[in-house]
């Protein structure tokens, strides 16, 4: 197609502190949604997409995928599940769109994973993409897709991180949203030690109560105290809290730093352990402040010379 827009190799490793949800077959949606300046949008075709919709929806995707410019806003396709009769076609378009990515859903295997990447691989040598282009993720909704959520997360090279999705999974352990997430927490950190082991990344569920703001920042604080890169969202209105909270604050930075540079300093003198702050020191915290730099860098809240 002439004009049709080609977007740069995805990177499996980005910034993804916020994946917001939206109908693909919504044109007010999806038209504009990288103004909102979420991390990745998600284009829905499974369950916001009515089944006698299929088609309009992957029609919409298509000429959202090809005519959009969706800029730095990393663009993720949730495709239909493997048992159904939607999902290949749902891969032939978005790899044919140029999606950076394809989210499957209730995903309970590593079977499913590969199953979903052959179908990836077909459709790339089929339209002339580069073969191993399209990332995958895997959504974890069920008590046995969490019991499985390191061979998922290892089952493919393509594949970037796994998110928790709390509608499904509660419904499958019988059980409602509590405000201390008492109900998910166990499976948030089964989920977190599977997805660090395999070395992806790592996203908690969509809060569905939008009037409920305390509710939101509350789960938001506890998932960024539990080590996850990020949340999927159903609101733009959701977005500027996860980032904010995300984002290392400047005390965090300051300290950072502190232990960056006097590590250095350290190594010349042949020192390994000391004291900064008060607080003792020895490798594991000079990684770790090397990591918080490099996010604040990526979330521009570093205005240090590091
Ligand atoms: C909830 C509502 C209808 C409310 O609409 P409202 O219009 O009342 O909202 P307002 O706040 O008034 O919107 C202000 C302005 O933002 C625009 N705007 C709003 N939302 C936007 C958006 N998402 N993307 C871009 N733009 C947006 C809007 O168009 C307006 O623009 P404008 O008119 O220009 O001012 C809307 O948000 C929405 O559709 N959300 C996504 C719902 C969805 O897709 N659910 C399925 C995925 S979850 C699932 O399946 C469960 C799961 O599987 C999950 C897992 O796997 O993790 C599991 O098991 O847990
Ligand atoms: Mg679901």
């Amino acid at each position: 197609m002439a004009g049709k827009i080609t977007r740069p190799r995805p990177n499996k490793d980005r910034l993804r502190r916020t994946m917001m949800f939206m109908n693909a077959q919504r044109p007010g949606l999806i038209k504009d949604a990288y103004i909102y300046g979420c991390d990745s949008i998600m284009l829905d075709l499974e369950d916001a997409v009515a089944v006698n919709q299929k088609d309009a929806a992957r029609f919409s995707l298509y000429h959202a995928l090809t005519t959009i410019d969706y800029g730095d806003t990393e663009v993720i396709v949730r495709i239909n599940g493997t048992d159904t009769e939607y999902w290949q076609e749902d891969v032939r378009v978005c790899v044919a769109g140029g999606a950076d990515g394809i989210r499957i859903p209730k995903c309970e295997s590593a079977e499913q994973v590969k199953e979903v990447e052959a179908a990836v691989e077909a459709a790339e040598k089929e339209f002339g993409v580069e073969v191993g282009r399209t990332l995958l993720m895997a959504a974890l909704e069920s008590p046995l897709g969490i019991m499985n959520a390191y061979e998922i997360c290892t089952a493919s090279d393509r594949m970037l991180g796994c998110a928790i999705s709390g509608g499904d999974f509660r419904t499958s352990m019988r059980v409602q949203i509590e405000p201390d997430g008492i109900e998910i927490n166990t499976a948030r950190s089964m989920m977190l030690l599977a997805a660090r082991a395999a070395g992806v990344q790592c996203l908690d569920t969509m809060y569905p109560n939008l009037d409920d703001e305390e509710g939101f920042r509350r789960e938001v604080d506890l998932i960024v105290r539990m080590g996850f890169d990020g949340k999927s969202l159903i609101n733009p209105k959701q977005i500027a809290y996860v980032h904010e909270r995300l984002a290392p604050t400047q005390k965090q930075i300051a300290h950072s730093e502190k232990i960056v540079r006097s590590c250095r300093e350290q190594a010349d003198a042949g020192v390994g352990v000391y004291v900064v702050d008060g607080k003792m020191v020895d490798p594991p915290f000079f990684k770790e402040a090397e990591r918080i730099i490099e996010l604040a860098k990526k979330c521009g809240v570093y205005h240090g010379d590091l």
